[in-house]
């Protein structure tokens, strides 16, 4: 198994490093464009191999496809993070030209690879990758869902003051501020979470939820990365391991949830084939109504897109 990661940057490189660690893979090569970068970090995580104790080789390359050849998944994290006041979409300008040469490159060395997008405003960069690449949408799609729930969870345990491992819940919709968390389908090991905590606290922590990215952003001046790469990882596995896990992920609609040639959060299954199956959850309608909203909030950056008239 090859595993490809694209960006050495804050979210690259931890993703690579899960990835290491996981020893999800018998040789993982890291590409950024800067001068240096990915080979230092590649090499700075194989000299932790003999600490941590795993076996996968890891190198890094400048802007060297040709090292990628043949890489099974390849995860793409390149391009500018936000900084304080400014939104993701903000960032389409620049990102836009890098996900589409970067999955140029990848495709021409790769054309098997399952290919998973990070890069902001991630559900509008997937779907340039998609239309860049040309290959079934069951093998290209992209990580926000994995996160956004893991941060809707962290504070949900953080509030019930449980285990972080005993909460299960659903988050659906784009990457941004109109993202549909569904307390309906949040659980604390089965028990539905409205038993277990009032309306109020519950609506606060969807709100802080939907602005998680942005409230580390203040603190950190760039965005968040532990969380991220972990979670990119975590998708890795899933389709490495043939895990079957249902995540929530970026994926191509085609009637699904009665909308048709976007890329938007939804529930799936993961395994070996990329993703398996769309699940389609009963929504109720106002669930159905935000994530409409949420599906039109995607679109006007897809508009954007086509009219920078940069993908073929
Ligand atoms: N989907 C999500 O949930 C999520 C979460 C966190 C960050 N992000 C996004 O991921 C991206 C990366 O974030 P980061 O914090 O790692 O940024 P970063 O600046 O730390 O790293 C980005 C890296 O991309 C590299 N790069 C730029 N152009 C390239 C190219 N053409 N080829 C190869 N490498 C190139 C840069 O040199 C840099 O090292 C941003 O767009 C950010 O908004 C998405
Ligand atoms: O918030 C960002 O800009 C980065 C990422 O999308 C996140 O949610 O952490």
């Amino acid at each position: 198994m090859k595993i490809t990661v694209v960006g050495a940057g804050n979210v690259g490189s931890t993703c690579a490093n899960c990835i290491a660690q996981k020893e999800l893979a018998k040789e993982l090569i890291i590409v950024d464009i800067k001068d240096g970068l990915a080979e230092g970090k590649g090499l700075d995580m194989w000299q932790a191999a003999p600490i941590n104790y795993y076996n996968t080789k890891v190198k890094g390359v400048t802007n060297d496809y040709t090292a990628t050849a043949g890489s099974e998944v390849v995860v793409i994290t390149s391009g500018l993070p936000r900084k304080p006041g400014m939104s993701r979409d903000d960032l389409i300008a620049t990102n836009a030209g890098i996900v589409k040469s970067v999955t140029e490159n990848v495709i021409a060395h790769s054309p098997n690879a399952i290919i998973i997008i990070v890069s902001n405003p991630l559900d509008v960069m997937t779907y340039a990758a998609y239309l860049t690449a040309k290959k079934a949408s069951n093998k290209i799609f992209g990580m926000a869902g994995v996160l956004d729930t893991a941060r809707y969870r962290a504070f949900l345990a953080e509030e019930l003051d449980v285990s972080p491992k005993d909460i299960q819940a659903l988050l659906m919709g784009g990457h941004g501020d109109t993202m549909v968390p569904l307390p309906r389908y949040t659980t604390v090991s089965g028990i539905p979470v409205t038993d277990l905590i009032d309306e109020d606290r519950l609506n606060a922590i969807i709100e802080r939820t939907k602005f998680g990215g942005g409230e580390l952003v203040n603190l950190m001046g760039t965005s968040a990365w532990y969380a991220p790469g972990a979670a990119a990882a975590q998708m890795v596995e899933a389709i490495v391991r043939d895990q079957k896990r249902i995540f929530p992920v970026c994926a191509y609609l085609n009637g699904e949830y009665g909308m048709k040639d976007i890329y938007l959060g939804v529930p799936v299954k993961l395994g070996k084939n990329g993703i398996e199956e769309i699940i389609e959850v009963k929504l109720n309608e106002s669930e159905m109504a935000m994530l409409k909203d949420s599906a039109e909030s995607v679109k006007s950056i897809m508009k954007v897109l086509d009219d920078m008239n940069i993908i073929d």
